[in-house]
Order: structure tokens, then sequence, then C-alpha cells
């Protein structure tokens, strides 16, 4: 078992990774302070498969657990989830002392951490991410939301968990499409801040896709170590945090085109990458061969590279984008793998040209 350190004061906590802990979350949580009464919430796929497991590793451990399953799917990251999770936590006696347990991926994550954040004017949270996506990105850095039919994470805030604890061996249940998914935010990792990292994952794909242990602990703490780096300098996205939003300017704006119901938030982000390299590279600020090099490690991880959808559509909602600024969407673009800036003068026309480049 391996333990990272996200310092940030008294928001400091760890994130422990290791295979087959699953069981021995219970005693990780009873370190914390917080309790007696717990609010375990995940959704029904990941509640079938791990929800007794983690309830008894919670309850062996002196905890008395309330329990609530939403059905599981992107759409379920709305307010209206949170007013039943509030209602189940009102019902069942959660105090301010207690804590909510988030058991699933970066949606469970995202809604029961926004959840913990607001209920009674925040409680404690703790992240137990059960998808690639969630281990590496959506428990670590307290980026907690609802989407909007009209744009996506629109309602949330900045709210750190006091626990991130990561069990590799629940990927092996993992649909292939989730696992591509997941990979996308890692190899975002890569081309944003480690030509190291990015090279490793040319090398080594295969073995990560297929779930090798050593090569999936090394993916999920290089991640989590570079966006803990990120989120030290800047917890709440003034400046240097920006640049983990690579990709997610048009990924973002094709969730909401499609009603958060027809991609995988890291098939959005991978279109979202081809599209931001594609820009890059014809503003001549990315070399051709590093964009058809990240092009080529997305395509060999399953992933999209471009989108069907009318570039002036996926345009029009650009500036409804929360980093938009004076109407003007923000972009992150690369100007070599291992390392991006941010930029607020993209034209349309620029990204209309980069869509219908991926496409072609
Ligand atoms: N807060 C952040 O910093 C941050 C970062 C990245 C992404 N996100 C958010 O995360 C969300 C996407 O998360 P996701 O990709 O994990 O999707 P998800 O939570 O919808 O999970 C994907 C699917 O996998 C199932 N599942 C989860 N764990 C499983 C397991 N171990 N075995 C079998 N099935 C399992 C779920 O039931 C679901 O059907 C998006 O809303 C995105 O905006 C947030
Ligand atoms: O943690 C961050 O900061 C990120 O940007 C990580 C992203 O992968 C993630 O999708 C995040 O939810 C996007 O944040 P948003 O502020 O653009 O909604
Ligand atoms: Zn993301």
């Amino acid at each position: 078992m391996d333990s990272l350190r996200v310092e940030l004061g008294e928001r400091s906590y760890s994130i422990v990774i290791g295979s087959g802990i699953l069981d021995s979350l219970g005693e990780a949580v009873g370190q914390l302070g917080c309790g007696p009464r717990l609010f375990l919430v995940t959704d029904e796929i990941v509640g079938s498969l791990y929800g007794e497991r983690v309830k008894n590793s919670l309850k062996k451990a002196g905890f008395e657990v309330l329990y609530r399953e939403l059905p599981a799917g992107e759409q379920y990251k709305s307010l209206q989830s949170a007013e039943i999770l509030y209602t189940a936590a009102l019902d069942g006696g959660l105090e301010r002392g207690g804590a909510v347990v988030a058991l699933g991926g970066g949606v469970i994550g995202d809604l029961a951490g926004f959840v913990a954040a607001t209920y009674m004017r925040g409680v404690s949270y703790i992240q137990v991410p059960t998808t690639l996506l969630a281990q590496v990105d959506s428990s670590v850095g307290g980026k907690v939301a609802v989407n909007h039919p009209l744009g996506k994470n629109t309602i949330g805030c900045f709210y750190q968990p006091r626990l991130t604890f990561t069990d590799v061996q629940v990927l092996r249940t993992l649909e292939p499409r989730e696992v591509r998914s997941g990979l996308a935010e890692v190899i975002k990792y890569g081309v944003i801040r480690d030509a190291a990292f990015f090279r490793y994952l040319e090398e080594n794909l295969e073995e990560v896709m297929a779930l090798q242990e050593e090569a999936l602990i090394r993916v999920v703490k290089r991640s989590c170590a570079v966006k803990a780096e990120i989120v030290q300098m800047d917890e709440r996205e003034k400046g240097p945090r920006a640049i983990l939003n690579f990709g997610h300017t048009i990924g973002h704006a094709l969730e909401a085109l499609t009603g958060y119901r027809v991609y995988r938030h890291g098939e959005a982000i991978a279109v979202g990458m081809a599209v931001a390299s594609a820009i890059a590279a014809a503003r001549g600020l990315l070399k051709e061969a590093e964009r058809e090099r990240l092009v080529c490690l997305l395509r060999r991880a399953g992933l999209p590279v471009s989108s069907p959808f009318k570039a002036e559509d996926v345009v029009r909602i650009l500036p409804r984008d929360k980093k938009a600024h004076r109407g003007r969407p923000r972009f992150v673009l690369p100007l070599t793998l291992g390392r991006v800036e941010v930029f607020d003068d993209v034209s349309d026309d620029e990204v209309v040209a980069a869509l219908e480049e991926c496409r072609s």
C-alpha cells in the first residue's frame, strides 16, 4: 500500500493506493476522527459489486452506516440527485460530525462531494474511487459539482476530501469502454506536464489496458502525483490549475450538446485534446510530429479523435463554458508534449477549422 499526500494546509489529505485493500477502508476511515454515523453513497452498479463489502468494512470499524444507491450515469449528476441525497441524509440523521463516503466513479464522487460540501454547510467526505478515471483524476483536488442542462459542472465548489482510498483491484470489473475513458485523463497528464510519462504510456499502453497490476499502480500513482502538484500550487484555479482543463473546452461542449448521454467523459476529452492540438499545430505552436504522436496514442487507447457534430453547433455553445471570459472560450493548447499554455484568443474560425481538420 502506498500513500501520497496532498499538502493544502489544514485541508491536507492522503491518497492511499493499493491492490486488494478495499476491506481495510473502515480502519483507514477510523483514523480520521469522524462519525459515528457515515453516509455511504454509490450507484446501482457499483453498489451491487462492492456495496456490502464496503458497508461491512465500515461497520466492523464501529461506524453506523446509512446507505443510498442512485442509478448509474452522467445524467444523474444533477441537482435532483443531490436533493434525493440531502433527504436521505436528513431522514437518516446524518450529523455535522458525520461523513459522506463516495463509492464509485467520478459521477458519484462529484455528486456526493457536492452534497457533503453543502449539507449542513459542510461535512467531511471520503473518496473511494472505483473507475480508472476517478482513481487518476476526479477523486483528487476537491472539485465537486453537478451538471446543469445548459452546462457541465456549472453548479459546484472546491471542497477537499479528508481521504482518497484507492484499490486498483476493483478496476477488474470495469467495462473496457470505461478503462479507455480513464486513459484519456491519464494521457492528459503526459501532455500537460510530463513528457517522460507520455513516453512511458506509448511504450506500455497494452499492459495498462490489460490492467496489469504493476503498470496500473504506476499510472495511478504518477497521475495522482501530477494532479496533486498542480492542485497544491493553485487549489482554486486562479492560475496554473487551468492546465488540467486541457481538452475540456470542446469536451464539455460535446457532453452538454448531447445531454450527457452519448460520450463517456474521457471520450469527449479525447476529442477535445485532438482539437486543441490541431489548433496549436495550425498556429505553429506544436510540431506536427508531436500532434501525430498524441493522436496516435489516443487512437491506440481506443478513444475518438473527432466528433460527428456540425462544427458550428459546437462553437455556438462554447461561450457558455464557465471558463469563458468576456464571451470568449478559454483553450489550453500544447506547445510540446509535456507543456501547455492557456489562451483566451482562439477565434471561432480556428475552432471550426480544427474540428473539421480532425474529421478529415
Ligand atoms: N472532480 C474532478 O476533478 C473530475 C475530474 C475528472 C472527471 N470528473 C467527472 O467524473 C465524471 C466521470 O466519471 P467516470 O468516468 O468515473 O464515470 P461514472 O462515475 O459514470 O462511472 C462509469 C460507469 O462505470 C461503472 N462503474 C464504476 N466503478 C465500477 C467498477 N469498479 N466495476 C464496474 N463498473 C463500475 C459506473 O456504475 C458507471 O456506469 C464526469 O462527470 C466528470 O465530469 C471530475
Ligand atoms: O481538477 C481539475 O481542475 C480539472 O480540471 C480536472 C478535469 O479533468 C475535470 O474534468 C474537472 O471536473 C473539470 O473541471 P471544470 O472546472 O472545467 O468543470
Ligand atoms: Zn476531466
